[in-house]
């Protein structure tokens, strides 16, 4: 393994939440196609334990990054790295010292997904001199990856850093189905499984707004085929991609009880043409979270990540659903998000049931939908305490 960046976590001084990157080489993706020269972004925090016991793996959703809680780098590191190692992280709360997913007693490990754009290879990463003598980035070329495909990688990380097997691998959304993943891919090595607002395949339905979201981003005349990284990106396509996602991901009790019918601030929703009236809240809020991302995120990674999401069915290849989770011995958390209208608790109910032993449906009270899972970490904290991290 190749590590770029930060130290190795082998290191005698204790970094956490300090971006690296380790090159596996080639994968053979399940298409057949081998994509070479692979590298995974990753940070992790606490201290691995001799035994290799206390691993801990988190996986993050559909546009997350590795940095899922606040570190701290080494003294004397770089200003920006040591920024970013204290900035906040998206399960914060819920994974730090003292916390749920304790790093004075886990050694956690946070992937960026293959095909992502915070580190790991990706559309956006330069190809390889065999692919492109120039050096230009994969952009169109970039072959479609499943989430088997990204836990194979994984599993090439855990390799190079020690890890025979994880204590717990955990995810919500996507993060839950490479977390599911893993538990059938590597029954051996994975003791405990926490999947969270996630199913066990795509829906029909999620595969439909995956649809709508790729042609978002495919309609955008800067996307050119995806190969635009020589001009301007595909904006307005990613933020029309991130609109339609974003409803997805709350509920309409949410979005009436916090925006209503209400006009943005200083706009005028009643006007003599459509066209030139102002915004109501709602709208103005969908127009934030698009910027956002847009400004975050790259197009065809978003394509690509989308496309991995869409690809998800654990049991491809295995038989029935029951026979596909069969091979599994680990202990199982499985919660849904009662407002959830994107992973519904009843798809949660079908994974459950469909494990091997008597596995219970949790449930994480919540108004805001499918986000739940990143915003109910007290509620996700007590769940695990009780369940899958609790002592023996
Ligand atoms: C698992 C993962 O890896 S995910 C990785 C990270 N993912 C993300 O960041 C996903 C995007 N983020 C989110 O979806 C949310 O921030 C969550 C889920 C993390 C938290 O949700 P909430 O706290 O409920 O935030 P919410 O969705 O309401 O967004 C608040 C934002 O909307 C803005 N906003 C609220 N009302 C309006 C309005 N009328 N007009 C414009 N903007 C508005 C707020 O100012 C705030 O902006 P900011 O995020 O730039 O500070
Ligand atoms: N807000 C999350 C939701 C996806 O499940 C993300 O962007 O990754």
């Amino acid at each position: 393994m190749t590590v770029v960046g930060g130290t190795d976590a082998g290191t005698t001084v204790r970094e956490d939440g300090v971006p690296r990157v380790a090159g596996i080489g080639e994968l053979e993706l399940e298409s057949g196609f081998r994509l070479p020269g692979v590298r995974i972004a990753y940070e992790t925090w606490g201290t691995l334990a001799p035994d290799g016991s206390n691993a801990v793996l988190v996986e993050h959703a559909l546009t997350g990054d590795t940095h899922v809680a606040t570190g701290r780098a080494r003294p004397g590191a770089p200003e920006a790295e040591r920024r970013a190692a204290q900035s906040g992280g998206w399960w914060e709360g819920l994974v730090g010292p003292g916390a749920a997913i304790d790093t004075d007693r886990w050694f956690v490990v946070c992937t960026n997904i293959l095909g992502g754009c915070y580190g790991s290879t990706g559309p956006a990463t330069p190809a390889p001199p065999e692919v492109d003598p120039q050096g230009r980035p994969w952009g169109s070329r970039f072959p479609l990856v499943t989430v088997r495909d990204c836990v194979h990688a994984e599993a090439a990380l855990a390799d190079a850093l020690g890890i025979d097997a994880w204590r717990l691998v955990i995810g919500g959304s996507m993060g839950g189905a490479r977390a599911l993943e893993w538990a059938v891919t590597y029954p051996d090595r994975v003791r405990a499984c926490a999947v969270v607002a996630a199913c066990a395949q795509s829906s029909a339905e999620q595969l439909a707004w995956g649809q709508a979201q790729k042609l978002a981003i495919r309609q955008d005349p800067h996307f050119r085929g995806g190969d635009y990284y020589d001009g301007p990106p595909p904006v307005t396509g990613l933020g029309l991609a991130r609109r339609i996602a974003h409803i997805t991901y709350r509920s309409a009790d949410e979005l009436h009880h916090r925006f209503g019918r209400s006009p943005q601030a200083d706009e005028q929703v009643i006007d003599t043409h459509a066209d030139g009236r102002g915004r109501y809240q709602v709208e103005s809020y969908l127009d934030h979270q698009a910027s956002k991302l847009a400004g975050r995120f790259d197009a065809n990674s978003y394509l690509a990540v989308n496309e991995t999401l869409m690809s998800h069915d654990v049991a491809r290849g295995r038989g029935t659903l029951e026979e596909a989770l069969s091979v599994t011995s680990c202990e199982w958390l499985v919660a849904a998000v009662d407002s959830d209208r994107l992973y519904l608790p009843h798809e949660s109910d079908v994974l459950a049931a469909a494990l091997p032993g008597d596995v219970r449906r949790h449930t994480l009270t919540s108004p805001s939908g499918h986000d739940g899972f990143l915003i109910e970490t007290p509620q996700l904290g007590k769940l695990l305490v009780e369940t899958v991290l609790r002592e023996h």
